[in-house]
């Protein structure tokens, strides 16, 4: 059938190829999508959707592009061949439409970042996979392929300076061919001042989406949020009518457009509400009367007629406008995705009115995304806020409130806010300066706070989900966001020797009697469990105190930034002058205890400061230790392992300063009193040799030996980094001979067979039977013991592939690329 779209012979046609990335997305779309085609149609009125959004947004600066007054809709109607044979869709919108040259550039190349990528997923993957890129990525136009032989996009855009003499042009491709065609449009100008129609030839095997039934079901699941613009559908019905009054309204069954549609709509709803006046001053009619009327009623004959209408299938206000009583969670879930082109649920949403403060009323949907896109950790400097869609009495503004429009933390929130008294011409440039724009921060980060509170209370499987995804993430705003510190801090979440998460509140409602601290031990990169062991939590531990372990970057920093926490100071476990604060003993007892044990481990305590010298400053008593014999510790002023990891890894970069090779040395190696290992090593020192007695070498060498091994073994039991490991290996190795009783001193036999060099000039393609692996590589080819070459293929795939070698004749100098 000739479909008047196409040019006729003589219409000089500009015939383009498509880019090469064009090409290669039109193929997986025609080959490996078939199961997902319905989404053609989502993608087409997402489409003029945009289009329109964009021709209002033109208007406000342009009044010329559109005066306001003209219809802004989308049209979809279905037209079957006359002959019986196919049909075709027309899917329309009066948007900003397109010159002849912007069909060719705007749909012939993808001028969209990511493709290639996004080419490469789907071209390595099976269609299942690809069934879930679509979601992310969105096909657009080239969906069209999925359902359609041959499409047309006729288009116009609106009169501008730069275009004084817009044009109807038609874009034509096949679903086959590698080029496409732009001509001007046979029809003339049908389209009016602006829009576009496409017209999709549908296959064969697509003709179900002629049935109106079934695009009206395809627009209610996918389509009714993607547009805030009426979205009308042609549909026939048959209607009975008495005869006469099939000639009283002709337009019916016309064409009427969606407009002049709603005019008859409108004529038709007056008529009736004259019935009703006529209905209050009706007489009563007497029986004999009514009989009359009846028989003149079956005198009237009826007639089917056929009765054309564009029915509106969008006529609910816009979700935000709705009340939230009546919006299921499925209809949020279904707005979000189409709105913000996400593919996965929210995690949760707030939907709520209000007043900017300024006078301005608003209605807005805040949205915690069920992802965090990865370049927010990876590249924090380029984060932006762009999901915060403004609209002023349901007319989108902008989606661009700025990039300082929300703190980073924060940037990822999605969020719908339609306010009713802003100037319509609003732009993102006169925002700036106003005060609704603060406002408007303050009150989305309020309520996401409030969001994420609620879940907290009454939601605790979707707060666990939120924990996995955005927990760093209300840490970094504790830190970063002043104002919001302690509402914050709140919502975070820590580990602790006694259980999974804890909140700092929570924390506090397990301390213990006389508790002045809040304990927590941080080494970024360690598994919780190994913390959970660590020497320094082993006392308390075992005296039932609740301890933070701290193992993601950002715990440490928070905790150092709020410095308290209802009037509790925060004690780094690892760090020197820890107190439970249920000591028995007063502090004077204490000190003199402390004195006396000293006292009793002078000698000790000295002799190890000696041989400590190095990673210490000091060797002192420890309160804190139960079965561990000793504990490197960070003074008050010194770095924990934790942040000398931290500060190690940042010097790199930079060159070293004074204060950090200070700070590093400010440990202290603490002794635990009760250990047996720590009484014999005293024992033995005090055995030593007096001042001025002849020196017993051997047995002082062995007990550096010690000493040393267990000031090493004491850094890596303390998370820090041993000064040379292999000296401490040589040293264990030693210990260890000696408590097997080996020779100290023999040698291990050293000699080894020194590698052969290469004798120049002998080629080595010898190949050593003995050495060949015993299962070739995969791919590889061999040889059989007869000579004939095989392929090695996996053992599953030996029956069912066979893979036939062409011997080539040593002479043949053709190459085979394709083997
Ligand atoms: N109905 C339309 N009216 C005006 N321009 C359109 C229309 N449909 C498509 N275009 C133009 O063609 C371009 C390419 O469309 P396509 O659907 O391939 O990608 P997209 O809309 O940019 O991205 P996506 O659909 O994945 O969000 C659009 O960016 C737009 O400029």
């Amino acid at each position: 059938e000739q479909v008047p779209l196409e040019a006729p012979s003589g219409v000089p046609k500009q015939k383009h190829d498509y880019q090469s990335d064009v090409a290669r997305l039109r193929k997986i779309v025609i080959n490996s999508l078939y199961s997902h085609r319905d989404v053609f149609l989502r993608e087409l009125i997402s489409n003029a959707n945009d289009a329109l959004e964009k021709l209002r947004l033109t208007a406000l600066k342009d009044k010329t592009v559109w005066d306001g007054e003209e219809t802004l809709n989308i049209t979809i109607k279905s037209e079957k061949n006359e002959n019986g044979k196919g049909g075709r869709i027309i899917i329309a919108d009066t948007g900003i439409g397109m010159t002849a040259e912007e069909l060719t550039n705007n749909l012939g190349t993808l001028a969209k970042s990511g493709t290639t990528e996004f080419l490469q997923r789907a071209e390595s993957s099976d269609a299942t996979g690809t069934g879930n890129l679509i979601g992310a990525f969105g096909l657009g136009f080239y969906s069209s392929f999925l359902v359609a032989d041959r499409v047309y996009v006729s288009s116009i855009a609106p009169k501008t300076a730069k275009n004084p003499q817009p044009a109807q042009h038609v874009f034509s491709s096949s679903a086959e061919e590698s080029s496409f065609e732009v001509y001007p449009d046979p029809r003339g100008n049908t389209l009016g001042n602006h829009g576009t129609e496409i017209t999709l030839v549908l296959k064969d095997d697509a003709l179900e989406y002629l049935d109106t039934h079934t695009l009206q079901e395809l627009v209610n699941k996918h389509s009714v949020f993607s547009s805030t613009f009426p979205i009308y559908l042609f549909t026939t019905r048959t209607e009975e009518v008495p005869e006469e009054e099939e000639m009283v309204t002709p337009e019916e069954a016309g064409e009427a457009t969606p407009s002049e549609k709603s005019d008859a709509e409108k004529a038709k709803l007056e008529d009736d509400e004259d019935e009703d006046e006529d209905e209050a001053v009706i007489e009563e009619l007497s029986d004999e009367k009514v009989k009359e009327k009846e028989e003149e009623k079956k005198e009237v004959k009826m007639k089917p007629v056929t009765v054309d209408e564009w029915v509106h299938l969008n006529p609910m206000p816009p979700i935000w406008l709705r009340d939230p009583k009546n919006i299921t969670e499925e209809e949020y879930d279904l707005f979000y995705q189409a709105t913000f082109r996400d593919f996965t649920k929210p995690i949760a949403y707030h939907h709520f009115s209000g007043d900017s403060g300024s006078g301005v009323s608003f209605k807005a949907i805040v949205f915690i995304p069920g992802t965090l896109p990865d370049s927010f950790w990876q590249q924090p400097t380029s984060i932006t806020v762009k999901d915060v869609r403004l609209m002023v009495k349901r007319v989108f503004i902008t989606s661009d409130l700025g990039d300082d429009s929300l703190p980073k933390w924060a940037s990822w929130v999605k969020v719908v806010i339609d306010a009713d008294d802003l100037p319509l011409n609003v732009s993102r440039e006169t925002l700036q300066g106003t005060s609704f724009l603060r406002q408007i921060r303050r009150i989305i980060l309020r309520r996401l706070i409030q969001l994420m509170e609620r879940l907290a209370k009454e939601e605790p499987a979707k707060f666990e989900e939120l924990q996995k995804t955005f927990g760093s993430v209300i840490k970094l705003g504790a830190i970063e966001d002043q104002g919001n510190r302690d509402k914050l801090a709140v919502l975070a979440r820590f580990p602790t020797n006694q259980r999974n998460s804890s909140s700092l509140d929570e924390y506090l409602d397990t301390r213990k009697k006389g508790q002045k601290h809040i304990f927590y031990l941080a080494d970024v990169g360690k598994k919780i469990s190994e913390l959970q062991n660590s020497v320094f939590v082993e006392k308390l531990h075992a005296r039932g105190y609740e301890v933070f372990l701290l193992n993601e970057p950002m715990d440490e920093v928070l905790f150092q930034n709020l410095r308290m926490w209802k009037k509790l100071g925060f004690q780094d476990v690892a760090k020197a002058g820890l107190k439970f604060g249920d000591e028995d003993l007063d502090p004077e007892e204490e000190k003199e205890q402390h004195k006396e044990l000293t006292e009793r481990f002078r000698p000790l305590l000295d002799w190890l400061k000696k041989e400590a010298g190095d990673v210490v400053s000091n060797v002192v008593i420890s309160n804190r230790l139960v079965t561990s014999p000793c504990a490197i510790v960070a003074d008050v002023m010194g770095y924990t392992a934790n942040v000398e990891k931290l500060i190690n890894a940042a010097n790199k970069k930079a060159g070293r300063d004074f204060m950090h090779e200070y700070a590093k040395k400010q440990k202290l190696l603490e002794i635990n009193p009760k250990s047996p290992l720590i009484e014999g090593l005293l024992k033995r020192i005090e055995n030593l040799p007096a001042e001025g007695e002849e020196k017993d070498l051997e047995a002082e060498e062995e007990l550096k030996e010690v000493a040393s091994i267990l000031i090493d073994g004491a850094l890596v039991r303390s998370g820090f980094e041993v000064p040379d490991s292999n000296v401490f290996f040589t040293r264990v190795d030693r210990v260890l001979r000696r408590s097997l009783g080996v020779s100290e001193t023999a040698q291990t036999d050293a000699t080894v067979k020194p590698a052969p060099p290469v004798e120049a000039g002998v080629p080595t393609d010898e190949v050593d039977e003995a050495q060949q692996p015993d299962t070739p590589p995969l791919g590889d080819i061999h040889f059989d013991k007869d000579g004939k070459p095989r392929v090695v293929v996996p053992d599953e795939l030996k029956d069912k592939i066979s893979i036939d070698i062409e011997e080539m004749p040593d002479d043949d100098t053709t190459r085979h690329d394709e083997l």
